[in-house]
Parts: structure tokens; sequence; C-alpha cells
């Protein structure tokens, strides 16, 4: 314990104050290229989205590390002693009472101490263990979170149309009523023809659009008496730059998929974020607030709310870590909780025999899939470092393997184990195990649709200048919606630092026949000619994926995906099936109403 010096009541003040201002010059640069967000897509500024997104991941780290800096300089934060800790902190709580994003500002606090203050005080007389300040309701007179729509004089066209032209996005669209016509027979059909409006009938619509790649997304419900419909309105622009609406999608759940982890976060402009994540928690009751969070750019808030969970579960489950089924990795150390859906990822001390990396590169690379558009095809990590787990809930293995594995990654202290680095992603079935837990099912449709979308997500992360390097099975997962994602990320290259090459011919049919490489090889040169031999083993896996990508076994495909990432080409990504789309639906606009 470290002894009051006095005067503790000036400084606290001070010390809270600079953090405060920490926090605010934070969240003002957050919120600024989050609000450009919009010029940019009315721009059809598509580089700079990507590198908005990327350059928005530093801010708070860099915010975080300025203000230990100015607390180090400016009071010689080591020894500011526990008294005027405390002091700081109560007189922190004070400043937030009027503050629109509190949650975060106790966040901020709580990274910075952090880094000065030894583990023994992360409780909650020194940090915000538990939030101090309540977020419901925040919003004043002088905010609005979401706009509230009563459609009674303009009907619900008239009213679509006002909720559209309220973005007020400085571009034409191509013809805005049409598009508003197929958005009132969408929602016909999907509700069976339209229900008697209730006199609280009103549409209520985030106020900020969500932006993401090359679309820009409406978010609302309408409610009527005691239900609530939501709604997601995709709007693009085409090659001309006048914007039309994509769809709609009405299903709660395929709005959910919106907000995948494995998807790249949103730019929304936000005054009062935990008003958002209320709303959106109306629509989508089942996604974690944490996940909310993080995909609203705010990882670090995301972060601490996915540990309170994790705490909460521990204390209300009593199942053990366990290693992560599958085939154990040469790089990772991978164990999981069965009740929880997540699974714990640590890098090893060694690595098997065929990694030449270290850790550094490891580490750069789970980065490098941070910053890039992960186009539902890459998961998400989120990295925590010192994270205090109770000893006792870990199995005999998954300890056995921690101290063979990575003893140098954790300690023990007293009933505690603490791993020093570790990263924390959503658990999926590997495609190993789907596939044959399928093929001895003998379901062949199910197997037919996972190959299918195993060529896809290779397909799609080339697009988006992901080469996976290893694309073995076991480094995929199949998600619950069916989906096939990468999650192993220690051999990935940007595309654009690939060399793609034809096998040339051999010299003579001995040579071909002798199983031995004839050609010299480059660390960086990579024969997709090659990938049957390694990837497609079983015939009937190799006829299906034949079928569906064929294109992706030579060279052709991967030369042109790097040519037009090279000339600066965006691909579109559409998170919801092209049926959906309103080109592709075969609607009469003027059937009986
Ligand atoms: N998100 C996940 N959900 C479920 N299981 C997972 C997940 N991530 C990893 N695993 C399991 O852990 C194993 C090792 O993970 P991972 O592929 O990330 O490690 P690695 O060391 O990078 O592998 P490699 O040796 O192929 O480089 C996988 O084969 C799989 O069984």
């Amino acid at each position: 314990m470290k002894i009051s010096v006095g005067l503790y009541g000036t400084n606290a003040h001070q010390i809270a104050l600079a953090m405060i201002q920490g926090f605010n010059k934070h969240y003002t640069l957050f919120r600024q290229t989050s609000r450009e967000a919009k010029t940019r897509f009315e721009q059809a500024d598509w580089l700079g989205v990507h590198k908005a997104v990327k350059e928005r991941i530093r801010f708070y780290d860099d915010r975080v590390d300025e203000c230990v800096e100015r607390l180090r300089n400016q009071f010689d934060a080591a020894s500011i002693d526990d008294t005027t800790w405390q002091q700081v902190k109560l007189l922190y709580i004070g400043l937030l009472l009027n503050h629109k994003q509190p949650e975060l500002a106790e966040t901020f606090f709580n990274s910075v101490t952090t880094k000065i203050l030894h583990r023994n005080y992360f409780h909650n007389d020194f940090i915000f263990v538990r939030p101090s300040i309540s977020t419901e309701n925040i919003e004043g007179d002088d905010t609005q979170t979401y706009r509230s729509y009563y459609a009674k004089e303009d009907g619900l066209r008239g009213t679509v149309l006002k909720i559209v032209k309220d973005f007020d996005w400085h571009r034409p669209f191509v013809d805005l009523e049409h598009d508003v016509e197929h958005v009132y027979h969408a929602v016909r059909h999907f509700l069976n023809g339209m229900p008697p409006r209730e006199v609280n009938f009103q549409i209520q619509v985030l106020g900020s659009a969500f932006y993401r790649n090359k679309a820009a997304y409406i978010i609302g419900k309408a409610i009527n008496g005691a239900t609530e419909y939501p709604f997601t309105i995709p709007v693009l622009q085409n090659e001309a730059g006048q914007l039309y609406l994509d769809t709609i999608l009405l299903d709660a759940w395929r709005i959910g998929l919106l907000f995948s982890l494995s998807r790249a976060y949103f730019m929304v402009d936000m005054e009062v974020p935990s008003g958002y994540v209320q709303f959106l928690r109306s629509i989508l009751p089942a996604k974690p607030r944490s996940e909310l969070y993080i995909m609203l750019g705010l990882g670090k808030q995301g972060k601490t709310m996915f540990f309170r969970d994790l705490i909460y579960h521990l204390h209300h489950s009593e199942d053990k870590f366990i290693m992560a089924p599958g085939i154990r990795g040469l790089v990772m150390l991978v164990f999981t909780l069965p009740s929880y859906p997540y699974v714990f990822k640590l890098i090893k001390d060694v690595f098997g025999s065929s990694k030449e990396m270290d850790r550094a590169t490891v580490k750069k690379k789970f980065m490098m899939v941070k910053q890039v558009d992960r186009v539902g095809r890459m998961a998400d990590t989120l990295e925590f470092s010192n994270v205090m787990f109770p000893l006792k809930r870990f199995n005999d293995e998954v300890l056995a393997e921690l101290q063979q594995l990575a003893p140098s990654c954790f300690e023990v202290d007293g009933d505690q184990l603490i791993i020093k680095h570790l990263y924390i992603e959503r658990r999926m079935e590997p495609l190993n195990i789907h596939l044959d837990r399928m093929e001895r099912a003998n379901n062949v449709e199910r197997l037919e649709h996972v190959i299918r979308e195993y060529g896809s997500a290779i397909r799609e992360m080339a697009q988006a200048n992901i080469f996976p390097g290893d694309m073995l099975w076991k480094n995929f997962g199949v998600t619950r919606f069916g989906r096939v994602v990468f999650y192993d990320y220690d051999e990935i290259e940007y595309m654009t630092d690939i060399k793609f090459r034809q096998i040339p011919p051999a010299p003579d049919f001995e040579t071909e026949m002798s199983g031995e490489v004839w050609y010299a090889v480059s660390r960086n040169d990579v024969f997709p000619e090659e990938f049957a031999t390694f990837l497609l083993t079983s015939p009937q896996v190799r006829k299906i994926f034949i079928k569906y990508h064929k294109d992706l076994l030579s060279p052709r495909f991967w030369l042109e995906a790097q040519e037009k990432i090279r000339s600066g080409y965006v691909e579109d990504f559409f998170p919801y099936p092209q049926e959906l789309r309103f080109i592709n639906r075969q609607t009469d606009l003027t059937e009986e109403q």
C-alpha cells in the first residue's frame, strides 16, 4: 500500500480532468471519421472507406498512450498514492454525470489506469469493474438516436420516401418512387397483406445510416400495437453515381447477420452509442451487447462487456475449459468452455517444425485481419492481455498442454490462472469435422452446400485481397447459419504479395512421374494447379468443388483477382442472398393493392 503524500485533492482533480479530456479527444476524433463516412459514401470513395476503417482502429490505443504519457509527465503517475487514485475515480464519476458516452469513458479510465497500476489494483475501488453510471435514457432534447414517423397522412409509401430523403444524401436516386414501390410490395408479401393499423402505429429509424464498404444501411422498426417489425434497407450506388434501394431485409435473423463479427465494422455517427445499442438490442435481442459495440467500431467497450459477460457466465456455470475439438494447431493452443460459444487461443512458445515464423509475425497477421474487410469469411478476434481465470475451471489436459507448449504465456497466482496474451473468437464446428459428419450421414445436400461455401470463402477472401495460405479444411469453421468462415491466420498474405504461377512443363515424362519438383520455387510462389492434389483428395468432394469452383484451380482466376485489386477496384459483397435484391425480383408492382 502506498502512503498518501497530501495535497491529493487538487492532484486527484487534475488527474481526473486529464483523463476525461483524453477520452473526449478520442471520441471527438472517432465521431469525426464516422461522420465523414457519409461523404465517402456520397463520393464513392471506396478506397478511402477501407483506409478510414483501418486508421480508426488505432485511435483508441493512441489516445490511451497519450493520456498515460501525460499522467507520467505531469503527475509522476508511478508515485500517485492509493488514496489519490481512489479519489480520482470518484471525481471522474462526477465528471460523467451529464456525459453522453459514460460507459466508454469508464472503459477509457480503465485502459489508462491498468497501464499504470499493478494488477492487484484491478478491483472496483480503483477501476470500473462495475459500471457506475446508468446508460438508460441518456438522450436529452439535443440528441436524437432515432426519428419517429407517424405515417398518418403520407401512407406507408410516403413515409418510406420521407425516411429515405431525411438522410439527405447529396446524390440523386435512379428512381426512388419505384424502389419504394418495391419496399411496399416486399413488406406486404412478407406480412401476407398489411395488418390493420393500431393507434400507435409508427416507424422508428436510427438517425445515422450504417456505412460499410459500398453500402449505407437504414435500420429501423415499425411498431403497431404490441408488435414490432424490424427492417433494414441497404442503399447502394451505381456506376453513374446514382443511388438505389437494393432490398429490404425483414427477418430479424437476416439483419443479425449484418452484425456478424466476420464482417468489417460499421461507421455510424452516434452521439449516444448506448442509445444505438439499446435500439439494436430491441430488434436483435439475441446479439450480445459486446458484439454490437464491436460492430459499431467501439471494440474496447465490446471487449469490456464481453469480459463482464464471461465472468458472469463463469459464476453461473460449472463446466471446465477443455481443448478445442479437432486437429491441434502447430502455432496456436486452442481451448474452449463447452457451455460458452467462444474459443480461446494463445500463441505457443514453440511452433511445429513446418512453421517458419515468430510470435511477432503471428500477431501481425491477426492485426491484418482486424484491418481488412473480412467480407463475412474471416472470424474476428478479441485480443486480451493478462486475463485472469479461476484455476479450478481448467481440466488437466489443458493445464498439461499449457505447461508443455506455452509455459511462458501464463502464470498461476493463488487460485487464479493468468494468461498473458489471448485471442478470443466465436466457436464454430471445424469444417473437417463437419464434412466427416455429413459424409458419414450421407447428407449429400449439406455436403454440397458446405463444399460450395468453402470455395466461395476462398474466392471472396481473394477478392478482398487476402490469400489464406493454408487452405486445409481444418482451418475453416462452419457457423450456426451454415456459412464457412476461415480462422487460421498465421500464413495469410495480401493477395498482391503473392506470385501465382503456372506449373512449367516437365522436361520429360520420367521427371513428371518421379514425384519430384522439377522447377525452382521461391517463398511467395503459389501454384493453383496443385490445390486439387492437396485439398480435394476425396473423389466426392472433388466432384462438387469442380462443379462450382473449377476456376480456383488455375492461375488465371488468381491473376485476374490480383489485377482488379491493383487497379483499385473494390468488389461488391452482399451480406444477403442475391435473390432478395430488387433487381432480381420478378414482382409485378402494378398488382392489386
Ligand atoms: N473458431 C474456432 N471454432 C472452433 N474450433 C476452432 C476455432 N479456431 C480454432 N479451432 C480449433 O483449434 C485448432 C487449431 O486452431 P488454428 O487453426 O487457429 O491453429 P494453428 O496453430 O494456426 O493451426 P495450423 O497448424 O493449421 O497453423 C483447429 O484445427 C480447430 O480444431
